[in-house]
């Protein structure tokens, strides 16, 4: 992967693919900057490649469709210079226009290939993905809604204009993360926040861990223990 070119540092880069998402949901929860039902794409936004990190990059956003000949179907040039045009390391977030019902995949070898030689570390999509062992292998994920046989009438529409993927509002350089779980978008003007907040939240929750592991677990040790968490700075779900 190329040197990052965008607006966070390569160090934070790496401590952010270090946290799972879910504990960036949690860590977002703990800054409390927006509701907690909000920032994370709705679970038909699978992975779709047996991923064991979180994948971190700058959103190329764009709306394909696959259902028809358009005469005003994009070239493949504008892609190539939309995605050269955000911060690396970047990740593919496409709508397609063809959702719910989508017919034909933008995503497999040749494009993940062609993404992967672009700094682009994987696609998250609310359409469809194929040649699933050759992404893997080349270790480009998908995370999408579903894995389609064919590529029908599939051209580009719009690159870089607002999307709206999985139920999150993206902009092109939109700060995206993604691992087994699914995908959610990271505030940029949190991102800096974001390790120290996951540290936090270790914390708090080995308060209630530990003592689950003590051999001691009682309504009274447990109800310690939650208590214990919150004085470390947990926020109740409740
Ligand atoms: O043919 C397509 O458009 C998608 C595909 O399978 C590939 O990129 O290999
Ligand atoms: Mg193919």
């Amino acid at each position: 992967m190329g040197a990052t070119t965008g607006p966070l540092s390569e160090e934070l880069l790496a401590q952010l693919r270090k946290i799972d998402t879910p504990t960036i949901a949690n860590a977002l929860e703990l800054m409390d900057i927006m509701p907690r039902t909000e920032g994370f794409m709705r679970p038909e936004i699978k992975s779709q490649s047996p991923v064991t990190e979180t994948y971190i990059g700058y959103a190329v956003t764009g709306v394909i469709s696959a259902r028809q000949k358009s005469p005003r179907a994009l070239e493949r040039s504008d892609y190539y210079k939309a995605i050269l045009d955000i911060p690396s390391p970047r990740m593919i977030v496409f709508h397609d226009l063809d959702y719910p019902a989508t017919v034909g995949s933008y995503w497999g070898e040749i494009q993940g290939n062609i993404a992967l030689g672009l700094d682009c570390v994987g696609v998250v999509t609310d359409g469809g993905v194929r040649d699933l062992k050759e992404a893997e292998e080349m270790g480009f994920p998908f995370w999408a809604k579903e894995v389609l046989v064919s590529h029908g009438y599939v051209h580009g529409v719009a690159y870089n204009v607002p999307v709206d993927v999985g139920g999150v509002y993206v902009e092109p350089g939109d700060l995206i993360a993604a691992d087994l779980h699914g995908a959610i978008m990271i505030p940029m003007d949190a991102a800096e926040r974001l390790p120290a907040a996951a540290e936090a939240l270790a914390n708090q929750e080995d308060a209630v861990i530990s003592v689950a592991q003590s051999g001691n677990v009682t309504v009274e040790t447990l109800a310690e223990a939650w208590a214990e968490s919150a004085r470390r700075g947990a926020k109740s779900s409740y």
